[in-house]
């Protein structure tokens, strides 16, 4: 369930499938699938009088994603719908099945136009002009299509993948390149990564499988699937009656440089509210001496905090003083689990002896860095980091041994072993200050309380977007969503999770 898979992958899979498969069988079994999907969003019932009002407009590019949409609209048209079609010819001939589709299209009521009919009105836009075939930016009258289509109001049904979008890692493909803006998508054989990231999720819409009715057998062992409870559900445990505040561990956020309290707190007040024992906040510079929203947490001086037994989460509001170097030099050879957030992350990207520290550490470290945290650490741009997030990822991963969290829209976690996730929850309502250092509470917290650095990851990045999903859907945001009212809401997430878990509650360890 959830397994995403790269363009190579699918290939692959369909050239195997395709062997033992009459000519043409895949693309008529996604015409179906997708004319099925199209039917169902123009309201209309196949095969009966109910047909909408309005007609539908199918794009067809010159390959096979236009063999596929020629498919949709000789369907349609046979389900009594009023089709228009937009062929792009190919200059060169189209393979068999493609042309094939074509001539089917061509022999039904479906008409064809050269152009976008201007003024036209129109219950669904079918986009199958290029699918995961594209290699270069759109250009020339495609360009113009989507360009009208984008600007159109109705339902916008995109075939495998989005035109224009690079279904490997959610970026628009080519330098100046354009995409199709979909409402939904209909994805064949195996979903795709880059439905999930970067602007992968603003250009899919609502994603739709269609396998096709190709053998799983047939497709490799996933090593990236979209993040949801199944895959770490088993860490979430009853708490037994016979806890104590010492069962569920200590949490030191680390942070709160001059001027800078709020990170820290934030972070604190997140770890406190997702089930810490004991929180601290370890202040660089003198700050406030104890919170009176949060009276709960403990205030220490970040210099002469005590490692040994503490989760220490570092970052939030760190800054770059020698003071800081120096704490987080300590942290990092100490043997707890760690956590390393906003500052640490460019303390360390700035430092080769940081990073030797890091890469050598014992412990569990988890990493959560934004885009551009993530290019310092790479020594990269963050248009590059964001160009292909999943290898971003598992880069960093892979250099320091370290579960990593790169955040943005479809998140993904990267683990030390290869294997990695994108998150569906959460929404722009997180695009605000202080949202991650939430995130980075919330990791120390289930860490602290002896998670697997895996299921830490996975749950923390889960549970703080479904937090945020679930304001929403109660009117707190997305616009003015803060980011202290994320505790009190994952509070609620986390309680859920464990009320659903079958299991009897683990009896402390002292
Ligand atoms: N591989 C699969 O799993 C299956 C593929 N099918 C469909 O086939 C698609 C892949 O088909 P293709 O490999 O033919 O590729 P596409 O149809 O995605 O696009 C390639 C075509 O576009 C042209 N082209 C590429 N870049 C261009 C640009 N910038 N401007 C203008 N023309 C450009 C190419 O010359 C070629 O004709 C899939 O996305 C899917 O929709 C389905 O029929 C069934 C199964
Ligand atoms: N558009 C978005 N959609 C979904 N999640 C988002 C979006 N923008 C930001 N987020 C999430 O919000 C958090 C922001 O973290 P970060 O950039 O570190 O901000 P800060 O340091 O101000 O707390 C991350 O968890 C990130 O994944
Ligand atoms: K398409």
């Amino acid at each position: 369930m959830g397994a995403l898979f790269s363009v190579a992958e699918i290939r692959q899979a369909e050239q195997a499938a395709a062997a033992f498969l009459p000519q043409g069988s895949l693309m008529q079994r996604a015409g179906q699938a997708a004319a099925r999907l199209a039917i169902e969003l123009v309201g209309a019932t196949a095969g009966s009088a109910s047909v909408p009002p309005r007609p539908v407009l199918v794009l067809a590019g010159p390959g096979n994603n236009g063999g596929d949409a020629l498919e949709v609209a000789a369907n349609l048209a046979q389900a009594g719908i009023d089709v228009s079609i937009i062929h792009i010819a190919s200059a060169a001939p189209s393979a068999p099945e493609t042309a094939q589709a074509l001539a089917r299209a061509r022999a039904g009521t479906a008409s064809f136009a050269d152009a976008i009919p201007p003024d036209e009105k129109w219950a669904l836009v079918v986009d199958g002009l290029f699918g995961i075939g594209l290699a270069r930016s759109i250009v020339g009258a495609a360009r113009t299509i989507v360009e009208e289509v984008n600007a159109m109001e109705c339902p916008v049904l995109a075939l495998d993948v989005p035109s224009g979008l690079d279904a490997d890692t959610g970026a628009v493909i080519g330098p100046d390149g354009i995409a199709v803006v979909a409402s939904h998508t209909i994805t064949f054989i195996g979903d795709k990564p880059g439905l999930h990231t970067f602007t992968g999720r603003d250009h899919a819409g609502q994603v739709a499988l269609a396998r096709l009715g190709v053998d799983d057998a047939l497709l490799p062992a996933a090593s990236v699937h979209l993040n949801d409870p199944s895959l770490f559900e088993f860490a979430f445990v009853p708490r037994a009656h016979s806890s104590h505040k010492g069962s569920f561990g200590d949490v030191a956020v680390v942070g709160g440089a001059h001027g800078m309290s709020g990170a820290p707190i934030l972070a604190a007040r997140a770890a406190l509210y997702s089930g810490a024992g004991r929180v601290f906040v370890a202040a660089i510079d003198q700050g406030p001496a104890y919170d009176p929203v949060q009276p709960e947490l403990m205030f220490r001086d970040a210099a002469s905090l005590g490692t040994a037994g503490t989760t220490i989460v570092a970052g939030p509001g760190m800054g770059d003083s020698a003071n800081a170097i120096r704490i987080l030099a300590k942290a990092l050879d100490g043997e707890e689990p760690l956590v390393l957030d906003a500052d640490a992350l460019n303390l360390v990207a700035a430092s080769p002896d940081l990073q030797v520290r890091l890469a050598a550490r014992s412990g569990i470290a988890l990493l959560t860095p934004h885009p551009l945290e993530a290019a310092r650490l790479l020594g990269v741009t963050a248009a590059v980091v964001q160009g292909d997030r999943l290898a971003a990822a598992r880069e960093i991963a892979a250099r320091y041994d370290a579960y990593v969290i790169l955040k943005g829209s479809g998140t993904i976690i990267a683990m030390p072993d290869g294997e990695a996730a994108i998150n569906p929850t959460g929404n722009p309502g997180l695009a605000s200050a202080g949202t991650g250092d939430v995130l980075a509470g919330l990791c120390g917290s289930l860490l602290a309380q002896g998670w697997p650095g895996r299921d830490a990851a996975l749950a923390a990045v889960w549970m703080h977007g479904e937090a945020a999903d679930r304001l929403v859907a109660q009117g707190a945001g997305p616009i003015g969503l803060t980011a202290g009212e994320l505790p009190a809401a994952i509070r609620s997430v986390l309680n859920r999770m464990v009320e659903q878990r079958p299991r009897r509650c683990a009896l402390p360890q002292s």
